[in-house]
């Protein structure tokens, strides 16, 4: 089964939300107490999945606010290095500061991640910033669930949602929930579910879910049913090692196989699964091998270092297709 796109527009993704600086423990297997060095890459989850995309070939634009600094114009550079079309990424004048997240690796397991997130430029993103006639040059709008957290970024993104719609550009959901940026669990499920109704293709981890539908141990049975009353016609959802399920309108279900990998750290593993699967999507594969890129672009970025600079090309994931082991589901 294929998800069709319109066919012909200027951008294949604009991603809208945060992009930011992810510093990673250089001393890893070990605290961040007794960390002592950092390495500085361009982070931010939506960022991410702009840059993985943009790496395997897709025309990549991005909507988002950056901090009138060093590290927003590092951002703005690295971006704009690797391809993505940067002219919507605004610059704050209210003097906020870029997003930090300093990463833990105590083990491949026990990973973590430090936010600082306290007036980020990225959650000012103003609704007037938000233009038509840059979303409508998309075929898709990936949507962060961040981005929702707080005025006035949460209009921005409502405001593109709309515009999206409009104009016939599939509105994909990243759940991407970071707790801290929220004021209450309540507030986030209001607004997931209000995006998650709207958008074509909804993407998050089961306790993603949980935290959308404001429960703990709910079932993808229950969640798949629930959205197919609304606008998504794919539903993905992610069991870390365990595999991901894409479940689609028609009631079909396909299984995504984690890979067995040298795992160097967790995160990454959901922003680089969903380039590759937007990705093969996309370009016209379907849903059974989107769900494969997906995993192996996983696969390759758990293993390194990053998250955006370790983000794979199409000859990496599917020499990884063919040649790697898939981990048993029941793992
Ligand atoms: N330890 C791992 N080894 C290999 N692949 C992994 C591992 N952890 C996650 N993945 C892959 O990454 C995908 C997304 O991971 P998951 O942890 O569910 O998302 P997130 O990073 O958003 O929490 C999984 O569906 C799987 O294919
Ligand atoms: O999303 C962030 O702000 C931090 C990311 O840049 C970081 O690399 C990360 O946590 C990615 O993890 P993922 O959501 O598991 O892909």
């Amino acid at each position: 089964m294929k998800i069709e796109f319109i066919s012909e527009r200027e951008f294949d993704i604009i991603a809208i939300g945060r992009a930011c600086i992810d510093l990673n423990a250089v001393e890893y297997n070990r605290p961040m107490e007794e960390t002592m060095t950092f390495k500085k890459y361009v982070g931010g989850s939506p960022a991410n999945i702009a840059i993985g995309a943009s790496k395997l070939g897709l025309k990549a634009g991005f909507i988002g606010k950056l901090a009138d600094d060093q590290h927003g114009r590092f951002i703005k550079q690295y971006m704009a290095g690797v391809g993505i079309d940067t002219s919507n990424m605004v610059v704050d004048q209210e003097g906020h500061k870029t997003g930090l997240a300093f990463t833990e690796i105590k083990s491949p397991e026990e990973c973590s991640i430090l936010m600082y997130r306290d007036e980020v430029a990225d959650l000012f993103l103003d609704p007037t910033e938000v233009s038509e006639d840059y979303i409508k040059r998309s075929r898709i709008l990936l949507v962060s669930g961040t981005a929702l957290a707080k005025s006035p970024s949460r209009e921005a993104v409502l405001k593109a949602v709309q515009l999206a719609k409009r104009n016939d550009v599939k509105v994909i959901f990243e759940l991407d929930y970071r707790g801290y940026t929220w004021a209450s669990k309540e507030e986030t499920s209001v607004y997931y579910t209000m995006v998650a109704q709207q958008s074509n293709v909804v993407i998050g981890t089961r306790d993603e879910f949980d935290v959308m539908e404001n429960r703990t141990d709910g079932s993808n049975e229950a969640t798949v049913s629930h959205l197919f009353k609304h606008s998504p016609d794919l539903v993905v959802i992610k069991h870390g090692v365990e595999g991901s399920y894409a479940y689609a309108k028609s009631g079909e279900v396909f299984i995504g196989h984690a890979y067995l990998t040298k795992v160097l750290k967790t995160f990454g593993a959901g922003d680089s699964y969903a380039s590759a699967f937007l990705y093969a999507l996309i370009s016209g594969k379907d849903i059974e091998n989107a769900l494969k890129y997906g995993s192996a672009s996983a696969a390759i970025v758990v293993s390194k270092h990053s998250s955006s600079e370790a983000m794979p090309t199409v000859e990496e994931i599917e020499q990884l297709i063919a040649e790697r082991t898939k981990v048993p589901l029941n793992q």
